[in-house]
């Protein structure tokens, strides 16, 4: 049976007038042998096609063995169980097997790539959660080695269980899965045909599921002529994830962020007061920052680390609901300024390869454009750009609150350029011959 005709029969919509295609800068995708509005209704596929954790566990052949293991699989375990599960049927399933059939055989995803491709970027977040989801899957897979393939041999032939075809499955999760926020929960699921279509940001958010009427709808994210291609949009995913989750960047992509992991030892003193405050205001103790060119130093950044760095007179003292909003004190400010700054410093010192260097060879082309070398050098090029406006950001606040010429607190503006503050006329003196160049460019 054909993917298509098992949809149609099942009461999917849309398929008379979308086709597969072969595009050159995307690969396959879908296209339309219709116009189409924006904001039509392209595709339905009803929600007994999807593949959930849900249909997986009512499986009338594994459900019950999916739903034995202790502790309970995650949503993605169980996705990929199936999803190898169904790969490895010969007969029945003939709508689900049409439709793996269809699946790609090998992914781009970063953690395929060489340690040489791999070695561009490192230093970058990228590399870091590469490596950890390597060792990551290592691990999963013998928990369900363990406790699962090895105990039913017979629904699990270990032949079609390896490492390798686990890891092809995750890659299929990543890159085919859509996730939704349902008032009661999280859900994800695979659509056939719908994860055909690619991604683009020059269409609107287009996909949604409906849990009452149980269907998945793609709307037209703009209007479209006969014989284009039709885009969704994943959403706003920064290149280094979607180079990690779906194997592809893009140039230029204006979600690029760097991932800015904050966590406070536990025997930290006031620890529990101070994870109090950061719930207080939305934050986790270990809370993960999105750093990006636009906005290299969020507020809540400065607000973690203002919290974080407290003392006791400080905390009884601050108003109720201030939320560090605002700087607590010169010494609090000034500490969580020079923490950032070294943070920020080691952090680009990390990387394998600068950024100018990178520059200079993706400028040439020394890296074949597509090629993994080159996603994993333009993922680096835009993570230590994030990183030096962060630490220009920092640099320019920690000026307003320490001594330009000895590094001490104070709070005296130069009366010029207001950019920087001494402790006294003796260090502004002494530092003018520094300043001067900037004091004149920063006050014109
Ligand atoms: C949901 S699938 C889309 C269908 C896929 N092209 C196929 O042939 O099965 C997501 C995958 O499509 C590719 N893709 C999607 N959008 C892309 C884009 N804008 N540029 C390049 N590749 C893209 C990536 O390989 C990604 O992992």
């Amino acid at each position: 049976m054909k993917l298509q005709e098992w949809l149609v029969n099942g009461g999917a919509e849309g398929l008379d007038w979308l086709q597969l295609e072969d595009f050159p800068d995307t690969g396959r995708g879908v296209k339309t042998l219709r116009p189409l509005k924006s904001k039509d209704v392209v595709l339905t596929i009803p929600g007994s096609f999807l593949w959930t954790a849900d249909v997986a566990t009512s499986d009338p052949v594994i459900g019950t063995v999916i739903r034995s293991v202790e502790p309970p699989l995650s949503v993605e375990d169980i996705l990929a169980v199936f999803l190898l599960f169904i790969k490895s049927c010969k007969t029945g399933y003939d709508g689900r097997r049409a439709h793996v059939e269809l699946l790609p055989t090998s992914y781009t995803a970063s953690i395929f790539f060489s340690d040489e491709e791999l070695e561009i970027c490192s230093g970058s977040s990228l590399y870091h959660l590469t490596q950890k989801l390597k060792q990551q899957i290592r691990d999963d897979y013998i928990q369900l080695l363990t406790k699962l393939f090895s105990k039913h041999p017979d629904l699990f032939p270990l032949e079609s269980f390896t490492q390798d075809d686990y890891v092809w499955a995750l890659c299929t999760i990543w890159s085919r899965g859509m996730d939704f926020q349902l008032p009661d929960r999280q859900f994800r699921c695979i659509a056939p045909f719908a994860d055909m279509l690619n991604h683009s940001l020059d269409v609107e958010l287009c996909h949604a599921y409906d849990p009452q009427l149980n269907r998945l709808q793609i709307l037209a994210g703009k209007d479209y002529k006969i014989g284009e291609q039709v885009f969704i949009n994943y959403g706003s995913v920064p290149n280094n994830r979607l180079l990690r989750l779906y194997g592809f960047i893009l140039l230029d992509n204006p979600h690029d962020s760097y991932d800015l992991v904050l966590t406070t030892n536990s025997q930290a003193p006031l620890y529990s007061q101070k994870v109090a405050l950061l719930e207080s205001i939305g934050l986790h103790v270990n809370s993960t920052f999105s750093l990006k060119l636009k906005d290299p130093l969020p507020l809540n950044v400065l607000q973690y680390l203002r919290i974080q760095r407290l003392t006791s007179s400080e905390i009884s003292t601050m108003p109720a609901r201030h939320g560090a909003k605002d700087r607590v004190s010169a010494r609090n400010e000034a500490e969580i300024l020079k923490a950032l700054d070294k943070a920020c410093k080691d952090l680009l010192s990390g990387f394998g390869i600068s950024l100018e260097e990178l520059e200079e060879k993706t400028d040439s082309g020394a890296y074949q454009e597509g090629s993994n070398a080159w996603a994993a050098a333009h993922v680096s090029i835009s993570e230590q750009k994030i990183l030096k406006a962060t630490l220009q950001k920092v640099k320019e606040l920690l000026a307003l609150v320490v001594c330009a010429n000895c590094g001490k607190e104070s709070n005296k503006r130069c009366s010029r350029c207001r950019k920087v503050v001494y402790c006294g006329a003796d260090c502004q003196k002494s530092h003018y011959k520094e300043h001067k160049a900037f004091c004149k460019a920063a006050s014109e």
